[in-house]
């Protein structure tokens, strides 16, 4: 309080002036002669403390600049008081510590020695700059021994730092970047048809497996094959799971196209390196997004795993999980070890490093036909540097259509174009049976449909019949979607245009496997067709060409279809009835 009234006193002159002008100006004038014996009991203080600092400092030094330095290094230092970052003397002053001491020396009331200094008249700096509450530092910051060395350094401080921050320095952009192993993976060629490696030219693995895969009618591994397989062989070398050097071995992506041997490029290597186990161990395990996708890589570990001791399980839910578990346990003991090195195939293996990294892979390495990664190069010269890869037998169409013509576009495509296994997919059950049921209707077309609308049984021996020739055309959802290996198939239609690039992919991997040609239709309506369009543009897949089916071409077909349309109507009303009942 005390302070806050002397630093607004006007001066001595204006006092005087005043004379008897009533109680204000002898308020004053008891208040200067308070402030001057204060002042005056201070220096006496100093002087006692620091004689020969005083001294030289009063001799040298205007007043004023001689209060600014403390004054200023204190504001700096005490920008966060109490922090566990500020000295430790600022913080027990802040924590009123020190202060309490300070003031003990001086009367309750009394201003401190900072104000002591301030010269009569002159506005106080710390009256004009600081809040009051301020006052004790500021008397802390006085006291400091050794104030102008302290001056200089705490000049541009930042707040909490201990040492050093001789300047304010700019945080660091971070930029993203892409990690080494998948900026630069090994690079696999995808023509399956030219780049193929004659079994020989692999001695690494087993004789029996050698004299297997010939039996399967391979005689030479496609080029996936040829990467991955040697480079897993080498790092089971040293033991199942133990890299070279007996360390952990390397976690392994691959990203090659639909129908390019991946599931050899895994099943012979960890056959392989399961050969020498004696134990009876769960020693590896093979997810898969689908039942019948592991049911088909389930019998290519068959194969090869026939003349061994080695025994495989299948688990898909389909029967009770006591069964299932039952069936773990009689053929194995227990449980894998960790660590398990980690094998990810897939024909649209993410490249988003932040996906990747969640998967905690270790020391990973890619082999990847995929020409996204800078620094890649086409290697094949044939422009395709998308996103992901795609077969190189496999040709894109679009037909443009309405909604009411697309039923008889896929009738077209299958009657009059001679395609004889055609897979059509749609984007859902009902979409699925409501054109099996029209199809049917029309008659003429061995057809059938797939989806969950069947049991795992009844699923089974459709894909089958598909396989054997047996169905024409097979209406699906994307349960088929991914991994399915049917042979022959040469038409994949989307019915329904897929939503994500991904499940084009797939979808459409069902055709031109294993270095075979294919051809895929979409279907797209007048709203889909920029969206779709430009999807694929932007992933860098290959030009989609527009096949024109005009209404002339379509005619012939149109008696017989609004027949089967009607009959439609019926066999849903039927199907309603009956699930009513
Ligand atoms: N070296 C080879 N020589 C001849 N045929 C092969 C060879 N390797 C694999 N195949 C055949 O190629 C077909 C496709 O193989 P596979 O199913 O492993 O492809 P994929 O890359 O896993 O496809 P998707 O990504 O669709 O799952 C299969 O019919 C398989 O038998």
């Amino acid at each position: 309080m005390a302070l806050f009234y002397v630093a607004r006193y006007p001066g001595p002159d204006a006092a005087a002036a005043a004379g008897p002008e009533g109680a204000e100006a002898g308020a004053h004038g008891r208040a200067r002669a308070l402030l001057e014996r204060l002042q005056s009991r201070a220096r006496e203080r100093q002087q006692q403390r620091e004689p020969a600092q005083t001294e030289a400092a009063a001799s040298t030094e205007p007043a004023t600049r001689r209060r600014r330095r403390p004054r200023r290094r204190r504001r700096v230092n005490d920008a966060e008081p109490g922090s566990p970052e500020a000295p430790q003397g600022k913080r027990r002053k802040a924590d009123g510590e020190d202060a309490g001491a300070e003031s003990n020396e001086e009367a309750p009331g009394e201003p401190s020695a900072g104000s002591s200094e301030e010269a009569p008249g002159e506005p106080s700096a710390g009256s004009s700059e600081e809040a009051p509450g301020e006052r004790s530092t500021s008397a802390s910051a006085e006291a400091a021994p050794d104030g102008p060395a302290l001056e200089e350094a705490a000049g541009p401080l930042v707040p909490g730092l201990v040492l050093g921050g001789f300047g304010k320095r700019k945080a660091p952009k971070v930029q993203p970047f892409l990690p080494r192993w998948l900026a630069e993976p090994n690079c696999v060629r995808r023509n399956v048809t030219e780049d193929l490696v004659p079994i020989e030219d692999i001695p690494d693995v087993h004789p029996d497996l050698q004299k297997q895969l010939r039996a399967h009618g391979i005689s030479s591994y496609f080029p996936v094959q040829a990467a991955v397989i040697p480079a897993l062989l080498e790092s089971a070398a040293c033991g199942f799971l133990v890299g070279r050097g007996g360390y952990r071995p390397s976690d392994l992506c691959v990203s090659a196209p639909t129908g390019s041997g991946k599931t050899l490029a895994f099943v012979i290597p960890v056959v392989q390196a399961l050969l020498s186990r004696v134990v009876c161990h769960i020693r590896a395990l093979v997810v898969l997004p689908t039942k019948e996708l592991a049911q088909q890589v389930s019998k290519v570990f068959n194969i090869y795993t026939d003349a061994t001791p080695l025994r495989v399980s299948l688990v898909t839910g389909q029967k009770s999980l006591a069964k299932e578990q039952e069936s773990l346990v009689q053929k194995t003991t227990c449980c894998p070890q960790m660590p398990l090195q980690k094998l990810l195939f897939s024909a649209t293996l993410t490249q988003n490093p932040e996906k990747l990294q969640q998967l905690g892979l270790h020391q990973p390495r890619l082999f990847s036909t995929g020409l996204a990664h800078r620094g890649l190069e086409d290697t094949d010269g044939d422009g395709d540097s998308g996103k992901y890869a795609f077969p190189v037998g496999l040709t894109h169409h679009y037909v443009p259509c309405s909604l009411s013509s697309k039923p008889l576009v896929v009738l077209h495509l299958v009657l009059e174009m001679g395609f004889s296994r055609v897979l059509c997919f749609t984007n859902s059950r009902e979409n699925s049976h409501r054109l099996f049921l029209l199809v049917q209707a029309f008659g003429g077309v061995d057809v059938a449909e797939f989806s969950s609308r069947y049991g795992p049984g009844q699923r089974r021996m459709i894909l089958k019949q598909f396989e054997q020739g047996k169905i024409q055309l097979l209406i699906s959802t994307d349960a088929t979607a991914r991994g399915i290996d049917v042979q022959g198939v040469e038409l994949v239609v989307n019915y329904d245009a897929p939503q994500y690039l991904r499940t084009y992919v797939h979808r459409v991997g069902r055709t031109a496997r294993a270095g075979k040609t294919g051809q895929a239709f979409t279907l797209l309506l007048k709203v889909q067709e920029r969206r779709f369009l430009r999807m694929l543009t932007e992933a860098g897949a290959p030009e989609l060409q527009r096949h024109e089916l005009s209404s002339k071409l379509l005619q012939p077909l149109v008696p017989r279809y609004e027949e089967a349309l009607s009959q439609l109507e019926e066999s849903v009303k039927e199907e309603r009835k009956q699930r009513a009942a």
